[in-house]
C-alpha cells in the first residue's frame, strides 16, 4: 500500500473525488481538496471502507453502464504500467498512475481523461460495425460523460485451453483484434493478429476488461500416472501407513512378518485363513497397518524402478546379535533415496549375544540417531521368535503414520498400484492392488498397467470375499484381460469401452516407447544436461573391492568441485555390481562406479535393458577424472589409431606450385584421401600430417587399394624421398570401456 491523492484513490475505486473526501470526513479526516495527499495507512483504512461496497457498486455500475467501464488493473499489468517505456501513450492509457501526467491541475487531469476517452472509444468504434458512422462516433467523444452503448456486451468469463490467438481471444471477447493489440502494446506486449498468447497474456487482457478466464486443462487420461489429484481437504481422511520390512539376510524379516500377522491377523479375522496376497493389514488399537508381504529392498526397488512409490514407512530389522551388515545400508540407502522413514528395529533381543548399544552406534554413522542419544530416529528393540517388543514396534509405526498425516478420499475413482500379479489357471490373470486413493468396488471398469478389465471378484488378505476396499488396503482382484506386472498403476474409470481405449492404448504407447531409446543419464550426456539445467545433483553408486577403496573414492567424489552441479553418493558398498544397484541406479537415475569390482550378470543384462551408465576402473584418479571432465563437459570421445595402409614411394616429382608428388605403389590395405600419413624413412618417423592430394594418373580420387599406383603429395611438406613409406591412418571413435 502506498501514499495517493486523493483523485488518484477515488479513480481507483471508480468514484468522485468528492465521495473519498465526504467518507474521509466520515472517518474525522479533514480533507477539502481533491490534491491531498494520502498517506498509506489512511488508504489501507479507506480500503476497508469501500471493500465492503465494491460488490454494490459493481452492480450499480453495471446498471447505469458509465462512461468507463472498471478496468481492474491486474499486479502485472500495473507492473507494466509504472514502467516509463511508453511514455505518451502510457500517459494517456493511464493518468492516474503518472504523477507527471496529473501533477496538479485540474485541467490537465481532464486533459488526460479526455484523450484517454478518445483512445477508449476509438477502440469501441472498430468493434461497432458498419452500424456506427465516423460522426456519430465523434460527436460521442465529444460529449464528456459519454456511457459505452451498444458496445458489444463483455462476457462474463471466458474458457480456453492451452493458448488463444489474438484473433481468437478477441472474437471470445466480442473486441476488434487491433483493440487487444493495442492493450497489449500499453501493457509492454508487441503482437501480431496471429500469435499465440500465453496463459499470462490471456489474464491480463481479460482483467482489464474485467473478465473472468478459466484454463481448461485437458488431462491427458492415457497417462493417469502423472495426473495429480488434488482433493478438497476436507475430503480427506486418515489412511493407514503402508510399511516395507527391509533388512539384511537372516536378520529376521520373514520372521518379523510372520509374527506380526499371526499376533494380529488370526486374531482380528478368527476363522480367516491368511492368505498370501502379497499384503497384508493387521488392526492395533482400532487402526489399521498395511504390511507389504516381500521383505527386503528388491520388490520395494522393483516398484520405484517403475515409478510407484507405495511405501509409506520403512521398518530396519537389525539383528541385535550382527548388528550393521551391507544390506542393512542398502536398505537405508533405498529409504533415503525414496525419502521414506526409517523404523529401526533390533531383532533376536532373546539372544544372550544381543547388544542394541552396538547397533545403535553403528547405526549413527548412517544418520539414524536414536531419540534417547538426542536424535530422531525410533529404535525398537524386540525379538520376533518371542514376539517381546511387537507391539510397542506396531505403536511406534501408528505414531510415526500420524506424524506423516497420511491421508486420502475415499469418495472417488480408486487408483493405486499392483503389488503383485500371475496368471492363474482357474482364475485367469490375478493381481494384488494396494488401493492408494478412491475406493474399489466389484464391477469397477479398470485400467491395470497396459491392461484392462473389470473387477470381478475382490478377495481380502483373509481370503475372504469382499465388496469393496478404500485407501490402504490389499485386494486380490480377478477380471483383467491380461497379467500386470508388479509395480503397474491402476485407475478405475467411468465405463468399460473407456478402460478398453485407455488400456489399449497405452499398451501402444509402451510398445512404441521399447522401440524408442531410453534416455537415462549417462555421463556422456551429462554436460549437456547440467548446461540445460536438467542436473543439479549427479547421483553415484559406487561399488568397490574393499572398505578402503569404498572411503577413499567416496571422499574424492565428494571432494569434486563443479559449479552447478553437486556429486551426491547414494550408494556407496564393498562387493560385484549387483541387479539391485542397477535397480537402485534406475530410481534414482544415477550412475554406477565399479572399483576393481564387476557387475554380475544379472547386472549386466539389467543394465542394458535398463540404460544404466557403469563406469569401470582400477585407478581412483580415472574414476575422479573421469566423473570431472563429464561434470565439465569435456568428456572428449575415445579415439583410437587404426592403420589402413602402406604406399612405397618410387618416384618422386617437383612441380611448382604443388611442391613434390611423390609417385607410390600401395603395398598393403589402402590409402584414402582422407587419411593421416607418417612419412617413414628406415624405420623412423620422419613427419606426420595429413595427405593433401591422391590421384590415380590425372584424376582425384578418394582411394588407393593395394597393388595400385598412385600420386601423393602432403600437406605441408615436400621432403619426400624415393625409398620413404607413406603409413596411412585414421582415428576411430572407440566405445569407452
Ligand atoms: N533367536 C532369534 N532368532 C530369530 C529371531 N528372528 C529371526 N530369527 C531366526 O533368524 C533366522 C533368519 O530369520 P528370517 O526371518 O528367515 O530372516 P530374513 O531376514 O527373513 O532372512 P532372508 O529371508 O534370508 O533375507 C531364522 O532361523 C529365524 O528363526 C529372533 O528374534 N530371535
Amino acid at each position: 500500500m502506498s501514499k495517493m491523492r486523493v483523485y488518484e484513490y477515488a479513480k481507483k475505486q471508480n468514484v468522485p473525488s468528492k465521495d473519498v473526501i465526504h467518507k474521509l470526513k466520515e472517518m474525522n479526516i479533514e480533507v477539502n481538496n481533491h490534491m491531498a495527499m494520502l498517506e498509506a495507512d489512511v488508504v489501507e483504512k479507506l480500503d476497508h471502507q469501500y471493500r465492503p461496497n465494491a460488490g454494490k457498486k459493481e452492480e450499480k455500475k453495471a446498471e447505469k453502464k458509465t462512461e468507463k467501464p472498471k478496468r481492474p488493473t491486474p499486479a502485472k499489468a500495473a507492473d507494466f504500467a509504472d514502467e516509463e517505456i511508453f511514455g505518451e501513450t502510457k500517459e494517456t492509457a493511464k493518468p492516474a498512475k503518472k504523477k507527471g501526467a496529473v501533477k496538479g491541475k485540474e485541467t490537465k487531469k481532464t486533459e488526460a481523461q479526455q484523450q484517454e476517452k478518445k483512445l477508449f472509444q476509438a477502440a469501441k468504434k472498430k468493434g461497432k460495425g458498419p452500424a456506427k458512422g465516423k460522426k456519430q462516433a465523434a460527436s460521442a467523444a465529444k460529449q464528456a460523460p459519454q456511457p459505452v452503448k451498444k458496445e458489444k456486451e463483455l462476457p462474463k468469463k471466458i474458457t480456453f485451453e492451452g493458448s488463444l490467438t489474438v484473433a481468437e481471444l478477441a472474437k471470445k471477447l466480442g473486441r476488434e483484434p487491433s483493440e487487444i493489440i493495442k492493450k497489449l502494446f500499453m501493457l509492454g506486449v508487441m503482437a501480431t493478429i496471429n500469435q499465440d498468447l500465453d496463459k499470462d497474456a490471456i489474464e491480463l487482457i481479460c482483467s482489464d476488461y474485467g473478465v473472468e478466464v478459466e484454463e481448461k486443462v485437458t488431462i491427458d487420461e492415457t497417462n493417469f500416472e502423472t495426473i495429480e489429484i488434488v482433493d478438497a481437504p476436507e475430503d480427506l481422511t486418515e489412511r493407514p501407513p503402508v510399511v516395507t520390512i527391509m533388512g539384511h539376510v537372516d536378520h529376521g524379516k520373514t520372521t518379523l512378518l510372520d509374527a506380526i500377522r499371526h499376533s494380529k491377523v488370526t486374531e482380528q479375522e478368527a476363522g480367516g485363513i491368511t492368505q498370501h496376497i502379497g499384503a497384508y493389514q493387521v488392526t492395533v488399537n482400532g487402526k489399521k497397518i498395511t504390511f507389504l508381504d516381500t521383505p527386503g529392498h528388491e520388490a520395494f526397488t522393483t516398484m520405484r524402478a517403475r515409478g510407484a512409490q507405495v511405501t509409506d514407512i520403512v521398518i530396519l530389522v537389525v539383528a541385535a546379535d550382527d548388528g550393521v551388515m551391507p544390506q542393512t545400508v542398502e536398505a537405508i540407502n533405498h529409504a533415503k533415496a525414496a525419502n521414506v522413514p526409517i523404523i529401526v528395529a533390533i531383532n533376536k533381543m532373546d539372544k544372550p549375544e544381543a547388544n542394541p548399544d552396538r547397533v545403535m552406534q553403528e547405526l549413527m554413522e548412517y544418520n539414524l540417531v536414536p531419540e534417547e542419544w538426542g536424535g530422531d530416529t525410533i529404535f525398537c528393540k524386540l525379538s520376533a521368535k518371542t514376539k517381546d517388543g511387537i507391539d510397542q514396534l506396531l505403536e511406534m509405526i501408528l505414531l510415526v503414520s500420524e506424524m506423516e498425516e497420511l491421508k486420502a478420499n475415499p469418495n472417488r475413482r480408486a487408483i493405486g498400484t499392483v503389488i503383485e500379479a500371475k496368471l492363474d489357471k482357474g482364475r485367469g490373470p490375478v493381481a494384488t492392488l494396494l488401493v492408494q486413493a478412491g475406493t474399489l468396488k466389484i464391477g469397477d471398469p479398470i485400467v491395470v498397467g497396459t491392461t484392462y478389465g473389470r473387477v470381478r471378484a475382490m478377495v481380502n488378505d483373509s481370503g475372504r470375499r469382499v465388496k469393496e476396499a478404500g485407501p490402504s488396503m490389499p485386494v486380490e482382484i480377478t477380471g483383467l484381460h491380461d497379467v500386470p506386472q508388479a509395480g503397474d498403476r491402476f485407475m478405475v474409470f467411468e465405463d468399460e469401452k473407456k478402460a478398453r481405449q485407455i488400456g489399449e492404448a497405452r499398451a501402444q504407447r509402451q510398445l512404441q516407447e521399447q522401440r524408442s531409446v531410453k534416455t537415462r543419464v549417462s555421463l556422456d550426456d551429462l554436460f549437456e544436461q547440467i548446461k540445460q539445467g536438467e542436473m543439479k545433483e549427479l547421483n553415484l553408486i559406487v561399488k568397490a573391492d574393499v572398505q578402503g577403496s569404498v572411503e577413499a573414492l567416496v571422499a574424492a567424489l565428494q571432494k569434486i568441485d563443479v559449479e552447478g552441479v553437486r556429486v551426491k553418493i547414494i550408494h556407496a558398498a564393498v562387493g560385484a555390481i549387483t541387479e539391485s544397484d542397477i535397480l537402485l541406479a534406475t530410481t534414482s537415475n544415477a550412475i554406477v562406479i565399479g572399483f576393481n569390482v564387476r557387475p554380475d550378470a544379472n547386472a549386466k543384462r539389467a543394465a542394458e535393458s535398463e540404460n544404466v551408465d557403469i563406469r569401470l576402473h582400477r585407478i581412483i584418479y580415472n574414476v575422479i577424472e573421469e566423473i570431472e571432465a563429464a561434470m565439465k563437459g569435456m568428456l572428449d570421445p575415445e579415439y583410437e589409431e587404426k592403420v589402413i595402409g602402406q604406399a612405397e614411394v618410387r618416384q618422386t616429382f617437383k612441380v611448382s606450385k604443388v611442391g613434390t608428388i611423390a609417385g607410390c605403389y600401395v603395398t598393403d590395405g589402402k590409402i584414402t584421401r582422407d587419411s593421416k600419413v607418417r612419412l617413414i624413412r628406415q624405420g623412423i618417423v620422419v613427419y606426420e600430417g595429413e595427405i593433401d592430394s591422391l590421384k590415380r594418373y590425372k584424376d582425384d580420387v578418394r582411394e588407393v587399394a593395394q597393388g595400385y599406383e598412385c600420386g601423393v603429395t602432403i600437406k605441408n611438406f615436400n621432403d619426400i624421398k624415393e625409398g620413404d613409406v607413406i603409413e596411412a591412418y585414421v582415428m576411430q571413435e572407440v566405445a569407452r570401456t
